[in-house]
C-alpha cells in the first residue's frame, strides 16, 4: 500500500511531537518512519523476529578462491545445528529462533530433523565454465526461500547464509546485475591472501566474460547465483508479502538484496541494511542499492551476524514511536 499523504503528515507529527528536539534520533527517526510505512500503522508492532540461514555450495570453489576448503559449508551448518556458530550466540542473545535450511550442502543430505531440507542439488555447476543453476533449479530456489519467510507469526526477519565460495557468486551476480565491471564487486571474502586475491580476480574476470556485461535478473541468477542467494532473494520477496521487515546482512545479503529488487522494487521500503561489511565491494554494493547501513563494526563473517546486531535498533525504533511521551501528553515545552 502506497503511504498516502494523510498518513505521511501523521506519522511526522507524531515523530516530532515526541519529547526531544526536533530529529534528535537521527536514524531511529528514519528506522520507526520505514517500520509504520511497512505496517502502514502509526503504532507498529516489532516485537519477534527469527533468523533463516541458507547454506549451500559452490562448483566455483573448486578454482581456489576461498581461504577455507568447501566441506566447511557443510562442517558449519552442523555448528549451527549444534548452537555453537556466532549466529547462534547473538540469536540466543537477542531470544531470536533460528532455521537452518539446506538449499544444496555438498555431499549426501544431511539427516537431521532439525534441518530445513530444500536442496535444489549437491552445490551449483562451476560458474566459471557453465551456468550456475538451471532456470528449474533457480526457480525452486526462489520459490523456497519466499514459502519460508511468508511462514510464522514474526515482525521482522534476519537473513543469513553460509557457503564456501559464495562471495565470488555475489561479487559476479552484482556485476551482471549493475552492468559495472566484476572488479570493482571482488575481495577477500574469508581472507584470501595476496596470491589468492590475485587467482580470484582471474577466475572471475574469466566467469564474467562468458556472458554479456549486464545481464536480465533471473538470467544473471541462474548464470552465476548460488542456491543459497536465489532462497535468500526469494525470502526477501516472501517477507515483504506478509508486509514483514528484512535485516539485510553483508555483501552476500547485499548481492541476493539487489537480485531481489530487481524482481521487485516494491520491495525496497521493506528492507533495513544492517551493517556495511568489511568485505571490499560491499561499499560498492550499498552504493548501487543507494543504502546507507545502520552499523559499520569491521565484520565480514556472514551468517546474519550484522542483522541479528542490528535488530535492537529495529526494537528501539518502534518502542519509540509507541511509548514514548509527546511534548503534550508530559507537558514539555515545545521550542521557544
Ligand atoms: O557477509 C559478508 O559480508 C561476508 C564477507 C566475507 C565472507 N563471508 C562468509 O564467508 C563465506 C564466503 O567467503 P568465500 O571466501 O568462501 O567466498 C560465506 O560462508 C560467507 O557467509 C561473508
Ligand atoms: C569457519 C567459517 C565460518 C563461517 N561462517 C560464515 N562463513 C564462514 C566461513 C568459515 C570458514
Amino acid at each position: 500500500m502506497m503511504p498516502t499523504q494523510e498518513f505521511e503528515a501523521a506519522l511526522r507529527a507524531k515523530i516530532d511531537g515526541k519529547t526531544k528536539p526536533l530529529g534528535a534520533l537521527g536514524r531511529i527517526e528514519t528506522l520507526a518512519a520505514q517500520i509504520a510505512r511497512a505496517q502502514h500503522s502509526l503504532a507498529p508492532r516489532m516485537e519477534s523476529c527469527r533468523l533463516i540461514l541458507f547454506a549451500a555450495d559452490h562448483g566455483i570453489a573448486a578454482e581456489g578462491v576461498s581461504a577455507y576448503p568447501p566441506e566447511v559449508t557443510r562442517q558449519m551448518v552442523l555448528n549451527f545445528l549444534a548452537g555453537g556458530a556466532a549466529a547462534n550466540v547473538f540469536a540466543r542473545q537477542a531470544g531470536m529462533p533460528v532455521t537452518v535450511v539446506d538449499c544444496g550442502v555438498a555431499g549426501p543430505p544431511i539427516t537431521d530433523a532439525r534441518l530445513v531440507a530444500r536442496r535444489i542439488g549437491p552445490g551449483t555447476a562451476n560458474a566459471r565454465h557453465s551456468p550456475a543453476m538451471t532456470h528449474a533449479g533457480r526457480d525452486a530456489a526462489l520459490a523456497a526461500g519466499r514459502e519460508l519467510a511468508r511462514e510464522g507469526d514474526f515482525d521482522a526477519l534476519c537473513l543469513g547464509e553460509m557457503g564456501i565460495g559464495n562471495t565470488s557468486a555475489a561479487a559476479l551476480l552484482a556485476a551482471k546485475l549493475t552492468g559495472q565491471p566484476v572488479a570493482g564487486f571482488i575481495g577477500r571474502g574469508t581472507g584470501v591472501d595476496a596470491a589468492g586475491l590475485a587467482r580470484k580476480q582471474a577466475v572471475l574476470e574469466a566467469a564474467a566474460a562468458r556472458t554479456a556485461p549486464r545481464l536480465a535478473p533471473a538470467e544473471a541468477l541462474a548464470e552465476y547465483g548460488g542456491f543459497e542467494i536465489a532462497a535468500m532473494a526469494g525470502a526477501m520477496l516472501g517477507a515483504a508479502d506478509a508486509r514483514r521487515l528484512v535485516l539485510v546482512d553483508g555483501f552476500i545479503a547485499g548481492a541476493a538484496a539487489l537480485m531481489a529488487l530487481a524482481l521487485e522494487p516494491g520491495l525496497r521500503g521493506n528492507l533495513v541494511f544492517a551493517h556495511r561489511s568489511a568485505e571490499h565491494g560491499h561499499a560498492a554494493l550499498l552504493a548501487a542499492l543507494g543504502a546507507e547501513p545502520l552499523l559499520d563494526l569491521g565484520l565480514r563473517l556472514g551468517e546474519g551476524s550484522g542483522a541479528l546486531l542490528a535488530w535492537p535498533l529495529l526494537r528501539a525504533a518502534a518502542a519509540m514511536l509507541n511509548e514514548m511521551a509527546s511534548f503534550e501528553s508530559a507537558a514539555v515545552s515545545g521550542p521557544a
